[in-house]
């Protein structure tokens, strides 16, 4: 937990150093439509890089969202050289006098293409989560989770934009950062371990005292309030609203991108964490890893929309119907029911 905490933190700064200042050259459109920037690369490095270092003796294997195939083309040289030297300022903090060549970096970044599966000890890792919301000033965070034998026992997510107090309807409104990190009570870092409860600390302050997190004891809909994507093609947002309608939830949805939201439903800020992709598109294991052990750790339950646990065992994707509802144990019961109603399998 230490060596993950500690790599999650390094990651950290380094997007938070490159958010501001993000030029179009340093971010490209992956086939699949989706962005990535010299951060999420970045990220990856400093993260399996710290992971290594603290464990020489074993060797890494880790599921992380990144790969090195763009960056090993010539057109993909300068954004590479960029990498390399943004991470050679993190490594600079953590390991005075050590510089990682370019080479070392695309070989770093390509620890992360493990299978993962039911057996043996693997890391799960996205080095940022809400892209989208990173290149748009809002939330991303840095999700790490560790699997043993196909289960999730450890979660470190941080969270560099997220207030570490409450967070209000007016947020969710713009679905924005309001404040962005640098004032000293933003940014969060949560982290668990199976069987130890889930924490919260400040993201930039190492030796602050962790704080015990628990989801709101809320029971009705009419006191619920529900978070989702920024983005209506990640989960739709008409699907949550006929969801929400049936359990009688009368706030507007609180709108976060990536798993800030896990963290939010941990903290009993947010109370429904609801998801639905379409219908063609698989679930990839890094994007829930850390959040679903913090807030089953938490108390909460989370599942796909016929209330089956997440199975993490069946390598990069997640097997799941429909969606994925995440909630305290009264309120997830009542929407598998009204999931069953309103969004029935195809
Ligand atoms: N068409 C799609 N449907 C559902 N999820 C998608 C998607 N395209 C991308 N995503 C995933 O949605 C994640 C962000 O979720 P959110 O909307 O909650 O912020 C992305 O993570 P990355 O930003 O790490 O690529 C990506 O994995
Ligand atoms: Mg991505
Ligand atoms: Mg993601
Ligand atoms: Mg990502």
């Amino acid at each position: 937990m230490a060596s993950a905490k500690e790599a999650v933190r390094l990651a950290s700064r380094l997007c938070q150093d490159v958010q501001r200042q993000l030029s179009a050259e340093e971010r490209v459109d992956k086939k699949d439509d989706s962005p990535v920037t010299v951060a999420d690369y970045g990220a990856q490095v400093v993260v399996a890089w710290s992971l290594q270092r603290a464990d020489p003796a074993t060797r890494l294997s880790m599921v992380a969202e990144e790969d090195s195939a763009e960056l090993r083309t010539p057109a993909g040289r300068a954004m590479l050289e960029r990498i390399t030297a943004l991470v050679n300022s993190v490594v600079a903090t953590a390991a005075p006098g050590e510089v990682l060549s370019p080479e070392q970096v695309l070989d770093i970044i390509d620890l992360g293409a493990s299978q993962g599966g039911p057996s043996g000890r693997h890391w799960v890792l996205d080095p940022i989560d809400g892209t989208r919301g990173f290149v748009g000033m809002r939330q991303y965070s840095v999700c790490l989770g560790m699997l043993q034998d196909g289960e999730v026992v450890l979660g470190v997510l941080g969270c560099p934009n997220l207030p570490q107090g409450p967070v209000g309807d007016d947020d969710g409104a713009a679905g924005s950062a309001q404040r962005l990190s640098g004032d000293a009570d933003v940014g969060c870092l949560f982290f668990s371990e199976r069987g130890q409860g889930a924490w919260v600390e400040p993201l930039w302050n190492a030796d602050a005292a962790p704080a015990p997190v628990r989801v709101a004891e809320v029971t009705e809909g009419a006191e619920a309030r529900f978070m989702e994507s920024v983005e209506s093609r990640h989960s739709s947002h008409s699907i949550n609203a006929a969801l929400a309608r049936e359990l009688g939830v009368v706030r507007p949805p609180l709108r976060m991108d990536s798993q800030v939201k896990y963290g939010l439903l941990s903290r009993g800020c947010g109370t429904i964490f609801m998801r639905f992709p379409p219908a063609t598109y698989k679930e990839k294991i890094w994007d829930h890893a850390a959040g679903f052990v913090i807030v089953e750790e938490a108390g909460g339950r989370v599942t796909d929309a016929a209330g089956v646990r997440l199975d993490f065992s069946k390598g990069r994707f997640l097997a799941l119907d429909r969606g994925i509802i995440a909630a305290p144990p009264a309120l997830h019961e009542k929407l598998v029911a009204a999931a069953a109603k309103v969004a029935p399998k195809a």
